[in-house]
């Protein structure tokens, strides 16, 4: 976890108090300091910080738009920092935090409020992970957010459980963990960090968990391009479009036809525009976010080769005929990126990626009926899950389907810093976050089998 190196306490300036989260108090509950006042003590990163996090908790918003919302807008550049470390280390360090806050409340399985206890979290957050910021700011502070929620009764127990959380020492890593045990210590939940020590080893998951609780940081897998023409994307995605790019086939007597059936952010898009002859056709079911990627395109000079659509890829229009090359980018859970959409492990169930599965099996069946003689489908995720990646290959593609080496095409894309050996088996790419210098990614490329 980076430390915060920005403002500790509360910063003087003219915020004006914002009345989102703050409770009417009843009046037969005495004269204690009123929401507003205790509000008013709050400094505007964390006022900024509390209410996202309880908007991404409650399922409102996701952390990334909201930190570019208008509610960071009024910030400082210095408070918009520490709101963002906040909100993203709060996230990623959520499942660990409960547990020692969980150690010291007296009754360890009640239930709290929501408000109450995303103050303990915020409060416990600021003294386990942040060196720069003062004890007793992140106590006060967390104090009069719950105060300033509407729960006044609560503030001396949040007040106790601070000092304890403060004054206690950090837990020892012990020498053997269990998996149970390690995934908590790492914030994540038990049952998906037992599946990848199933799938990838004890060592491999100790690592991706580690991973997760880091920034993100780009330039780990490829050199740093000063390159003006290249579009900004995370260097897990760059991999994939570079894999997609160096799989099209050569077409004679006419132009290359690239269908990326899933497009929308539009990053694996560029790239495929930059790094191929092809015309682009990039769909996606979301009109909002084609509106936004059609937007992006039109940034870059290459960006004219690609015509957006809304389309669900199980029924793009006949009259579009067929492709040399499809990129079935599918959404999946995600699970591979943990570290930039770190409430993803608090949200997924289970369960829920069987019905992944369904969807990603008709989305690449669709596809893989549209393709040219001698065409080739890119399958790619962002998800660690075998459900959601070889277990729908296996699902849709039957005999007359074979894998063309990812490993080949992977000795074409230039400017890799990292050996990538050990994320390719059966000639399917699965990068691992903490183990390959990028999120986790799974890339199979596939043809039929009779040419
Ligand atoms: C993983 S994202 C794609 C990211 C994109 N390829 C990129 O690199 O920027 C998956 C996208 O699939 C879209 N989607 C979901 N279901 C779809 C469907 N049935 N047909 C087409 N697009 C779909 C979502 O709206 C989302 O934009």
């Amino acid at each position: 976890m980076k430390r915060f190196e920005g403002a500790g306490g509360k910063k003087p300036g003219a915020v004006p108090v914002k009345r989102s989260f703050v409770k009417a108090r009843p009046a037969s509950a005495g004269p204690t300091r009123s929401a507003e006042e205790a509000q008013a003590k709050v400094s505007p990163a964390r006022r900024v910080a509390f209410e996202i996090l309880l908007l991404v908790g409650a399922g409102k918003g996701h952390n990334d738009e909201l930190l570019h919302g208008v509610r960071t807008e009024e910030l400082s550049p210095e408070d918009r920092k520490l709101a963002t470390a906040l909100v993203m280390g709060v996230l990623r360090w959520e499942i660990a935090l409960d547990a020692r806050v969980r150690n010291f409340l007296e009754r360890p399985e009640q239930k709290l409020p929501e408000p109450v206890a995303l103050a303990l979290r915020m409060g416990a957050f600021q003294l386990q992970h942040m060196n720069r910021i003062p004890a007793h700011a992140a106590l006060s502070e967390s104090v009069e957010l719950c105060r300033a929620a509407g729960h006044p009764h609560a503030t001396g127990m949040v007040n106790a459980i601070l000092r304890k959380v403060a004054a206690a020492q950090k837990p020892k890593e012990r020498i053997f963990e269990s998996t149970a045990a390690f995934a908590e210590r790492l914030g994540h939940p038990r049952w998906l960090v037992e599946r990848w020590v199933e799938h990838y080893g004890r060592d491999a998951a100790i690592k991706i968990c580690e991973a997760d609780q880091e920034e993100p940081a780009s330039g780990g897998l490829f050199a740093i391009s000063d390159d003006e023409k290249m579009p900004q994307m995370d260097d897990g995605s760059r991999l994939v479009a570079e894999i997609a790019a160096a799989a099209a086939p050569v077409v004679e007597d006419r132009a290359l036809r690239v269908w990326d059936c899933c497009a929308a952010p539009g990053g694996k898009t560029l790239m495929l525009a930059l790094r191929t002859e092809g015309d682009v056709l990039a769909s996606d079911v979301s009109a909002k976010r084609t509106a936004h990627m059609e937007a992006r395109l039109r940034r870059f000079p290459y960006g004219a080769k690609v015509r957006g659509v809304v389309s669900d890829a199980a029924k793009l229009a006949e009259e579009e005929g067929e492709f040399d090359l499809i990129l079935c980018d599918v959404p999946c859970s995600g699970t591979g990126t943990l570290a930039r959409n770190p409430e993803i492990r608090q949200r997924l169930k289970p369960e829920e990626l069987a019905r992944q599965a369904l969807r990603q099996r008709e989305i690449l069946a669709a596809a893989m009926k549209r393709l040219a003689p001698g065409g080739r489908v890119v399958y790619s995720t962002c998800s660690l899950e075998p459900e959601e990646n070889e277990r729908v290959v296996e699902a849709v593609a039957g005999a007359e389907w074979r894998r063309v080496g990812v490993d080949r095409l992977i000795g074409r894309v230039e400017g890799l810093r990292q050996d990538l050996g050990s994320a390719v088996r059966d000639g399917q790419l699965r990068t691992l976050p903490g183990v390959h210098a990028c999120d986790g990614f799974y890339a199979v490329v596939l043809e039929r089998a009779s040419g």
